[in-house]
């Protein structure tokens, strides 16, 4: 049976992807994947190198359909490219012969804003990721971390409903990465947009999110287990980690987590 159809904005029903290897073989990557993501909540995907955590953001993206089993998106079946969402990479996608500004205004440009407008909300927002000054620079001229709030404006311009994000911050330095998680935190909860946020770092995943969501190891990755964060809003991400409740959570989830950890090193050993 199909599950209730609704205010989720994001339901994967049975959702398997099977890939055809180089050799020609038939790879399942996740399998039967059942999950929703209610509206306006932060969700954080954690599991093995390789699992299958960007094919699962990949299939709510639209980018790839599922071999068998369901993606909906606010109760429609997704067909195609998920418009109702934006998604940020662990490689920002700017362009190197656009400003910061035309980069920024890309995504309306693309929806078919004309220039002038889509360049105005996207000096909005560059103003709002401290980025004002910068709007006439080129991508090669920023740092990590600023072409990073590059990509942030970029996607939220649009004002899509969903967020999904791969990594997005794990090319970055520690302290940059943990300011842009206070700016991520600190936009999200004024916008309330659903977000889907894939990282290797547990910590990061607690952090930021109402829920966690654990994959087992691959292949056939399934959810292995889903850990509501009841830590309280807003978060102070400079002291967080030693917050009690953060170190109980850490290790209940760890504890999960590390035994897909040793099967998927286990099982690449054994590929090899
Ligand atoms: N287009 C494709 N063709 C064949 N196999 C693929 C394709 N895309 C992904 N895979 C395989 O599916 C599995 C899951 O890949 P995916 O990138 O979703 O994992 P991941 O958990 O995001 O990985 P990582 O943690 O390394 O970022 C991997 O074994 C990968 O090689």
């Amino acid at each position: 049976m199909e599950p209730d159809k609704g205010t989720a904005a994001v339901s994967l029903h049975r959702a398997t992807k099977c890939f055809t290897t180089p050799a020609g073989k038939d790879y399942t990557a996740v399998h039967e994947i059942t999950l929703e993501v209610q509206e306006g909540t932060f969700v954080a995907i954690v599991g093995p190198s390789g699992c299958g955590k960007s094919t699962l953001l990949n299939m709510t993206a639209g980018l790839t359909a599922p071999t068998s089993g369901t993606v909906r998106i606010y109760g429609q079946p997704l067909r195609g490219i998920n418009r109702r969402a934006a998604y940020i990479f662990q490689q920002d996608a700017l362009l190197p012969w656009k400003t910061v500004l035309d980069n920024a205004a890309l995504g309306l440009v693309f929806r078919g804003r004309r220039t002038d407008e889509a360049r105005e909300a996207a000096r909005e927002w560059l103003e709002r990721v401290g980025l004002g000054p910068f709007a006439d620079r080129y991508p090669f001229q920023l740092s990590g971390g600023m072409r990073k709030r590059v990509a942030i404006a970029q996607s939220w311009v649009v004002n899509p409903d969903i967020l999904l994000m791969d990594e997005p911050f794990s090319a970055l330095d520690v302290q940059t990465r943990q300011m842009m998680e206070s700016e991520l935190l600190s936009l999200w909860s004024s916008s309330r947009k659903t977000v889907l946020f894939v990282t290797h770092d547990l910590e990061e995943a607690i952090a930021l999110a109402d829920e966690v969501v654990v994959l087992s190891a691959a292949p056939a990755s399934r959810v292995v287990g889903r850990f509501p964060v009841d830590l309280s809003r807003p978060r102070n991400l400079m002291d967080i980690r030693t917050d009690p409740r953060f170190v109980d959570l850490y290790r209940t989830i760890w504890s999960i987590l590390r035994e897909e950890v040793l099967k998927s090193y286990e099982r690449s050993r054994h590929m090899a």
